[in-house]
C-alpha cells in the first residue's frame, strides 16, 4: 500500500457537470441524461450542442449549430498541402495530432492568457467541424487519392464516411458510426481529458489542450485499445485459438486489449450498445467470427477475473465492420471526443485553477559535492 495516489486512483482532481461516470452501477449520463436515452433520441450533434451549452437545442437551434458546423470543414490551404507531404505509412493519430497543432498557427482567435469565452466557443466548435476532414484527408492523400471538396448537406457521420468512402453512406452506416460518435462523446476525467485540462489550466491556448490529450489518447491502455483489440483478433486467428491465447496472457501478466476499466467495476453501460451494432453488423456480413471470438474473450476475463469489457473492446468489431482500416479506429474515437475535449476545456476556464500536484521525493537523502566533470 503506497502513501500517494499511484496513477491518480481515487483522486477527485475538479468539478465538472458534463459527464456523470457511476463506476458501481455501471451507468453514464450527460448534462443529467442517461446514454442509453441520448442514444436512443439524439444525433451526435445534439449531443455536442448539450456539452457546449448544457442543454438540449430545440429544432431552430439544433439547425443553426449543424449550419455553423458544416460551414466549418473547411481546412487551411497549408494544413491541407501539410497532409499532402506526408508519407503513406505516417500514423493516422500522429497526423492528426500534429495537424491539430497545425491549425492553431492559422487561427488568430487562439490566444493564451485572459480567456476570451466567446471566441473560445468558435474555436471548440471549429475544431469539432475540421477534425474528421483531417482524418479522412490523410486517408485519402496517403493512397495518392484526390481530396475531394467537403460538403455542408451531410452529418458529421455521414460526411466522415462519405469523404473515406468517396460515397454517401447509407442511413443505417451513417446512424451506426453517429451512435459510435455519441457514446464517446465524453467520459468524466479520463487521461485525454485531464491532459486538456491541465494544458488550459496554465492558460494556454485551445489547439494546444487539444494536441495534448490527441497525444494521451492514443496511448494503448486509452484509446488505442481499439486499434489493440483488433490486432488481437487477427493475431489469435480463429475462435478454438481463443482459449489458449488468454489463458497465455493471464500467465505471463499480459494486457487484454478492450478489457478492464479504472472506474467500472462492472460492464462499461458504454460496451452492450456496441455489442449490439457489433452483433447486427457481423450477421450482416455473415462474418460471425470476431464477435464470437470477443464473446469468448470477454466470458473468461469475467469469469476468471472478474474484469469486464470497456469501450474499446465491441468499438473495434463495429469500425473492421464498416470497412474502415484499423489504425483509423482511435482517430474516430478522437473525432467523438473533440465534442467533450471542448467542453471540458470551456469548462475548465469557467472557473480554473493551475493543476499543481506533488510528488512523493524518493532520491538521493543527502546533497553530494559536484565533482568537475574532469574529475569524473
Ligand atoms: C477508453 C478507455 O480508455 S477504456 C480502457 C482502454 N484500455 C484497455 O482496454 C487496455 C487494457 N486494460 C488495462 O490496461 C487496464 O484495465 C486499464 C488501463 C484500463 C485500467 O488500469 P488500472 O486501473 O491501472 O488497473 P491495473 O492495470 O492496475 O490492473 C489491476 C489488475 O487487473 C489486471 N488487469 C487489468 N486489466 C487487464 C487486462 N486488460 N488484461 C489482463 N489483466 C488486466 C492487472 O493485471 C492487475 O492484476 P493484478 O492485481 O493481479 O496485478
Ligand atoms: O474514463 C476512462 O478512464 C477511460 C474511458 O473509458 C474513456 O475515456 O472513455
Amino acid at each position: 500500500m503506497s502513501d500517494y495516489a499511484k496513477g491518480l486512483e481515487g483522486v477527485v482532481a475538479n468539478e465538472s457537470a458534463l459527464s456523470k461516470v457511476e463506476g458501481l452501477a455501471g451507468k453514464l449520463s450527460y448534462l443529467g441524461f442517461s446514454i442509453d436515452d441520448l442514444v436512443e433520441n439524439c444525433s451526435f450533434e445534439e449531443v455536442t450542442f448539450l456539452l457546449h451549452n448544457n442543454r438540449l437545442p430545440n429544432v431552430a437551434e439544433l439547425a443553426a449549430f449543424e449550419t455553423k458546423l458544416r460551414n466549418d470543414r473547411e481546412l487551411p490551404e497549408q494544413v491541407i498541402t501539410f497532409l499532402k507531404s506526408l508519407p503513406a505509412d505516417a500514423t493516422p493519430m500522429d497526423v492528426l495530432r500534429t495537424a491539430v497543432s497545425m491549425l492553431g498557427i492559422f487561427d488568430s482567435r487562439a490566444k493564451i492568457g485572459e480567456p476570451d469565452h466567446a471566441l473560445n466557443r468558435e474555436v471548440a466548435l471549429s475544431l469539432v467541424a475540421k477534425t474528421p476532414v483531417i482524418v479522412a484527408y490523410y486517408h485519402l492523400a496517403r493512397q495518392g487519392k484526390e481530396l475531394p471538396a467537403v460538403r455542408t448537406d451531410l452529418s458529421e457521420a455521414a460526411h466522415f464516411l462519405y469523404l473515406i468512402n468517396g460515397e454517401v453512406p447509407s442511413e443505417a452506416e451513417a446512424r451506426t458510426l453517429d451512435v459510435a460518435y455519441i457514446i464517446h462523446a465524453d467520459h468524466g476525467m479520463n487521461a485525454s481529458t485531464f491532459s486538456a485540462r491541465v494544458t488550459i489550466a496554465t492558460l494556454s491556448d485551445i489547439y494546444s489542450a487539444m494536441t495534448s490529450a490527441i497525444g494521451t489518447l492514443k496511448g494503448p491502455l486509452h484509446g488505442g485499445a481499439n486499434e489493440g483489440v483488433i490486432k488481437m483478433l487477427k493475431e489469435i486467428g480463429s475462435e478454438d485459438a481463443v482459449d489458449a491465447f488468454v489463458e497465455d496472457c493471464l500467465v505471463n501478466k499480459k494486457k487484454i486489449m478492450g478489457i478492464g476499466h479504472r472506474v467500472y467495476k462492472v460492464l462499461d453501460p458504454r460496451a452492450p450498445h456496441l455489442q449490439k451494432m457489433a452483433i447486427k453488423l457481423t450477421d450482416e456480413l455473415g462474418e460471425s467470427k470476431w464477435i464470437n471470438m470477443s464473446e469468448r474473450i470477454a466470458t473468461i476475463m469475467r469469469e476468471r477475473k472478474g474484469l469486464n469489457a470497456n469501450v474499446d473492446f465491441y468499438s473495434a468489431t463495429v469500425y473492421y465492420s464498416l470497412g474502415i482500416p484499423t489504425d483509423l479506429f482511435t482517430p474516430i474515437f478522437a473525432i467523438a471526443r473533440m465534442s467533450g475535449w471542448t467542453a471540458q476545456v470551456l469548462e475548465q476556464l469557467q472557473d480554473s485553477r493551475l493543476y499543481r500536484p506533488l510528488t512523493k521525493y524518493v532520491g538521493p537523502a543527502t546533497l553530494s559535492p559536484v565533482t568537475p566533470i574532469s574529475e569524473r
